[in-house]
């Protein structure tokens, strides 16, 4: 019979895919870590019967217009804001995302923003390499304990957990809003639940973890950082379109919150000139939640492993809900 053609937007290491070559047939975009450009991949999704993407890709209406036999995305990413769900249900296409496998990893990656913002991790290297570091003084790069800080998780999903189980461990109290009462994380890590504008006003710690939807876009507005201490640290690890980035600019700016940790943006990549990259109270990364090279490892197996068994007729593993 013959093998379903997979298109994969960007060069993958062959290990990864040499044990599904006698179920699959690869068609990949060959240039190291450069996105597929637009009118290839709508070229390429004609003839293919499946897509394994990454989070630079955008799924839209036009492209599942352009791929007929189209019948499975496999998105590199627990977010699936890059594809558009309704496109891909009228045409019956399936798609899946890589949850679980990067949960502990993402946490991971939230609490060092946490620590590097608060304790001015990159600012105190950078004071060092520029030379300036020439005698010892008592408030020298001094900043804002973690310990019996509250931390405000908003979006209490499985990353938020596992963020709210490190904060425990650091002895903070934990507050949380989320669209849904979690029980689990109430008993077992003592998180209050709070509503949006309380969690803001309470927290010193507000960390970002919600999925980028037409109702959280720019939540973190103006009157969102308005109702911040001035003390608090904002850390994003979810979507930068959940920010209001000039907003975000100004509260930093005037003061009117005291630093933020930022793993993504609303416009990626962005560059060094970047007006949230010139404060020094900003810790920038270029969306690196997930990237260690264990578990992007395991998104690449997870990704295959949905395709394969989407067309060997078990049915995807991970599949988006309402694809
Ligand atoms: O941002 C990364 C992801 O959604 O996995």
């Amino acid at each position: 019979m013959k093998k379903p053609i997979i298109y994969v937007t960007r060069k993958i290491p062959d290990e990864i895919l040499v044990p599904y070559q006698d179920s699959l047939d690869f068609r990949m975009w060959e240039e190291e870590d450069i996105p597929v450009p637009r009118d290839v991949l709508l070229e390429e999704v004609k003839e293919a019967d499946g897509v394994l993407c990454l989070l630079t890709e955008k799924m839209d209406r036009e492209l599942f217009e352009n791929a007929p036999q189209l019948r499975v995305v496999a998105n590199m990413a627990v977010g699936y804001d890059n594809i558009d769900l309704e496109a891909a249900q009228e045409r019956n296409v399936i798609v899946t995302n890589t949850p679980d496998v990067l949960t502990e990893t993402t946490a991971d990656l939230a609490f060092s923003l946490l620590t590097a913002t608060s304790r001015r991790i990159v600012e105190a290297n950078d004071y060092i390499r520029e030379g300036k570091w020439n005698h010892w003084s008592p408030y020298l790069m001094a900043g804002s304990d973690i310990h019996g800080k509250k931390v405000g998780i908003v979006g209490m999903g499985r990353i938020g957990e596992s963020i709210a189980r490190r904060a425990e461990g650091f002895g903070m109290p934990i507050m949380y809003h989320n669209r849904s009462r979690k029980p689990s994380a109430e008993n077992d890590l003592g998180a209050t639940y709070m509503d949006f504008d309380e969690l803001l006003r309470e927290a010193d710690f507000v960390v970002s973890v919600i999925p980028l939807t037409t109702e959280t876009r720019k939540l973190f507005n103006k009157d969102a950082f308005q109702k911040m201490k001035t003390s608090a640290i904002f850390i994003n690890v979810s979507r930068g379109g959940v920010v209001d980035e000039k907003a975000l600019y100004h509260a930093l700016n005037e003061n009117t919150i005291h630093a933020a940790g930022l793993d993504v943006f609303e416009e990626e990549p962005i560059d060094a000139n970047h007006p949230l990259v010139k404060l020094n109270n900003v810790v920038c990364l270029p969306h690196i939640g997930s990237a260690s090279v264990e578990t992007r490892t395991k998104m690449l197996h997870l990704c295959m492993d949905n395709l394969l068994a989407s067309f060997n007729g078990e049915g995807p593993i991970t599949p988006v809900k309402n694809s």
